[in-house]
């Protein structure tokens, strides 16, 4: 059953010039980001030469990386070889394609041929319940990889060859990143991409999020891991709005992710990584929240081959690091995100995929 707020589109709810946000959209006082990020100062931001990263000898880039992964779980990317032209390109085509009349996106709607909800294509996340509270953003999502998996009837084709191009292009990103990862842990290249398999999956999502009258009761889109083993993301040049939640002495705080330099791009630990390297890797609590500008992402989501068995790496488990997760299928991971998501809660906790290792120990 269609939820009655599927069909809802962002983009018509802020063009309506309502003083402040529908209560569909309102936060829970507690929830609201009103306390804002705190801005780092910019320097503070790691950055990674990825064209340094692939040379084995260049040990002060990788130890930028590995200070990176630990303090943040997130980090921009430059040296990524991502040609500047495509990747002006294909924000200028998301612009073009977000600022066309309703009508003509929604021949691209999430929708089955029975109008169910599905994931491909545009239009608002999963609407589960009347409790849920919406984020203020439509997007474009859409199967990328493997390339005879994707569904055509989801691309708008002024999307369509730019998006073939940068999914080339940013896959070699996500790889050259997994391969440095490997290597930080003393393993060979190949470990992560090995465990993900040749046919692994790329979802993408095009993000908009429309200028809102009340940025401080609303999500521009929830707080979340990403359900990845790391995540390309390409985002706004002009306007920020994503947080991190960082942890440090004093605790957890949301902090601001900087407007990045233009051409640069944010990569991200996703889950998957999260889990197969027994937590060495975490993948970190992201939101986006909004601002009277708007703003879009595209971003870019490498997943393991479904049929996978997902379960940390058996060399990084031994008896003073017992493993962290249980085992389970990339599939039911994946699907599971979708119900994790509705709820706002995470995969790793709906899907009950700790493991209480005090328990494992005493009852061993
Ligand atoms: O739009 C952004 O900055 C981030 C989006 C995001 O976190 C996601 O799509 O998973
Ligand atoms: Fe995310």
């Amino acid at each position: 059953m269609l939820h009655q707020d599927q069909g809802q589109l962002v983009q018509e709810v802020a063009a309506g010039g309502l003083p402040a946000p529908p209560s569909r959209y309102v936060l829970k006082e507690e929830a609201r980001p009103t306390a804002g990020g705190v801005a780092v100062p910019e320097l503070a931001f790691p950055t990674v030469d990825l064209q340094r990263l692939a040379e084995p000898g260049d040990v002060e880039e990788a130890a930028k990386l590995r200070s990176a992964l630990d303090s943040w779980g997130l980090f921009a990317v430059t040296g990524h070889g991502v040609p500047e032209e495509l990747l002006d390109g294909i924000l200028d085509a998301t612009r073009e394609f977000f600022h066309r009349p309703a009508e003509e996106k929604l021949e691209y709607a999430n929708r089955t041929d029975d109008g169910e909800f599905q994931p491909e294509g545009y239009g608002i996340d999963r609407v589960d319940t009347d409790e849920q509270v919406l984020d203020w953003c439509d997007r474009l999502y859409l199967t990328v990889q493997p390339e005879d998996k994707r569904q055509p009837r989801f691309w708008p084709p002024s999307l369509a060859t730019l998006l073939h191009e940068y999914t080339l292009r940013s896959e070699r990103v996500a790889k050259r990143v997994l391969r440095a990862m490997a290597r930080a842990l003393g393993f060979g290249e190949e470990f992560f991409l090995d465990k993900v398999g040749e046919r692994g999956g790329t979802d993408a999502r095009f993000t908009y999020y429309p200028p809102c009258p009340r940025p401080e009761l609303v999500y521009g889109l929830k707080p979340h891991t990403d359900n990845s083993v790391v995540t390309v993301l390409l985002l706004d040049p002009d306007v920020g709005g994503l947080q991190v939640l960082k942890q440090d002495d004093d605790g957890e705080r949301w902090v601001d992710v900087p407007v990045l330099r233009r051409h640069e791009l944010l990569v991200v630990i996703g889950d998957e990584m999260e889990i197969m390297s027994n937590a060495a890797f975490r993948a970190p609590t992201h939101r986006v929240v909004t601002s009277n500008r708007e703003r879009m992402s595209l971003v870019m989501f490498y997943q393991p081959e479904p049929h996978r068995d997902l379960q940390p790496a058996e060399e990084l488990v031994d008896e003073t690091r017992p493993a962290m997760y249980r085992k389970l299928k990339a599939k039911t991971f994946g699907d599971g995100f979708w119900d994790a998501f509705a709820l706002g809660e995470r995969t790793l906790d709906f899907l009950k995929v700790k493991i209480d290792n005090k328990d494992a120990v005493s009852s061993a």
